[in-house]
């Protein structure tokens, strides 16, 4: 058993809307047959995500039948479909059994003018109209709308449409940072705007792109904020270079509630579902992607090695096993230090005295200059050292 560390800060109420199979359908790589889609689903049920959102069915007839498929496999999690905020969407995703509905209207001068051409006002009464008949003909339904390009559209307009569609009964609002320009403060402070207009019963939820490398600090200070559900992909996959990755968004939270996602989630499962979209994708996991990445948990300067040696947690914010990963130990380089070695030739049964243990040191230092010495020949090293 990991040991856990304690909280740091006192837990928060928030839940996950995994977009893998909506979001990561729009990245370069993500086209997911039947099958894949249903391997994804379980994978993400299994791993406890509370909600699963899946592409539109206008998308074409192949997906509305996949969303069918789906929502009948009797799984957990809750299915949400992502559709323009227009009844003809809106009439065949109601038929498709999800749970709920994930409106969006952009609402920056970008979309407005280059994308559907509406004012705030006509965004406002196609709202009103959309939401209305939801409402009236499918009140078992959760309703969610989004203001796409949250972070470039007027602070102004923005609380106009949020105070008319929480009012008009939405169980969510959505922020969304479309082009991956906001910074944490900004999203910080807007999430606190919008908590202000809306109703105290209506959840927020964030949706951020990670074009300037904020998606995952951006993702938690929504939730700082008062946001109540994010969303991400596996890998991060989807437009460009991606959204919040599911991996980084736990493993940011994880540090100030370890047993809060300990016991939501089937942590150690993360490195299968990171395996399992790099397969479908044909891309390897980047090697410094959080928790699973192949050099994530590499130590390998001497000054850690003596304290990782000693206590892992001298040098990792996250117990790898939680997350079912291992760590590495580099001992066999330039940076390596005595005390690894000692360690290593312990591991080996061999004792060195003090100038013994400096002598190899120091000769695996000079080693190390033309290249860093793998697990077998440092053991060389070691076993002729002895000898020597
Ligand atoms: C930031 C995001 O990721 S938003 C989500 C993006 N997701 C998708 O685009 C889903 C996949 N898309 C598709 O399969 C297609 O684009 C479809 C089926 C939705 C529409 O296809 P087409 O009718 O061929 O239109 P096309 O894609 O060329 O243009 C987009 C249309 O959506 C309209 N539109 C854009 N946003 C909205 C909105 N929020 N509400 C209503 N209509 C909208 C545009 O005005 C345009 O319609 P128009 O031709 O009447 O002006
Ligand atoms: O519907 C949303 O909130 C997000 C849509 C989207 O993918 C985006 O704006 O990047
Ligand atoms: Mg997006």
């Amino acid at each position: 058993m990991t040991d856990v560390p304690a909280p740091l800060l006192p837990a928060r109420s928030w839940a996950i809307i995994d977009s893998t199979l909506r979001e990561g359908e729009q990245f370069a790589r993500g086209n997911f047959k039947t099958g894949d889609k249903i391997e994804i689903a379980r994978a993400l049920d299994s791993f406890g995500v509370e909600f699963i959102e899946v592409t539109t069915p206008m998308v074409s007839a192949q997906t509305q039948a996949d969303i069918r498929q789906l929502t009948g496999l009797g799984l957990k999690s809750k299915f949400l479909t992502h559709v323009r905020c227009h009844m003809d969407d809106v009439q065949r995703a109601v038929d498709t059994g999800v749970d709920g509905l994930d409106l969006l209207f952009g609402t920056s001068s970008f979309l407005r003018e280059f994308s559907h051409g509406k004012s705030i006002n006509q965004i406002v009464d196609t709202a009103q109209g959309v939401i209305g008949w939801i409402k009236e003909n499918r009140p078992d339904l959760q309703i969610r709308f989004s203001a796409e390009d949250t972070f470039r559209s007027e602070e102004a307009d923005l609380m106009a449409v949020y105070r008319a569609v929480s009012d008009m009964g939405v169980h969510r609002v959505g922020l969304a940072d479309t082009v991956g320009v906001a910074t944490p403060r900004q999203v910080y402070t807007l999430v606190r705007e919008v908590r202000k207009v809306i109703h105290a019963d209506c959840g927020i939820e964030f949706h951020g792109h990670n074009d300037t490398g904020c998606a995952v600090s951006n993702a938690y200070e929504a939730i700082e904020a008062g946001a109540t559900h994010i969303d991400t992909t596996i890998l991060g996959i989807g437009e460009r270079n991606g959204i919040t990755p599911l991996g980084g968004f736990l493993a940011r939270m994880f540090t100030f509630d370890p047993q809060g996602l300990i016991d939501k989630y089937n942590l150690d499962l993360l490195p299968e579902l990171d395996r399992m979209i790099a397969r479908m994708v044909d891309l390897p996991i980047p090697w410094n992607n959080y928790l699973t990445g192949e050099f994530a948990y590499n130590h390998k300067a001497g000054m850690h090695l003596k304290a990782i040696y000693l206590n892992p947690g001298a040098y990792e914010a996250i117990p790898p096993g939680v997350f079912g990963v291992g760590r590495r130990i580099q001992a066999g380089s330039k940076v390596t230090g005595k005390h690894a070695i000692a360690y290593k030739a312990r591991e080996m049964g061999l004792h060195y005295g003090e100038d013994a243990l400096r002598r190899v040191t120091d000769h695996i230092k000079a080693l190390g200059e033309n290249g860093d010495l793998d697990d077998a020949h440092l053991e060389q090293v070691l076993r002729e050292w002895v000898s020597a």
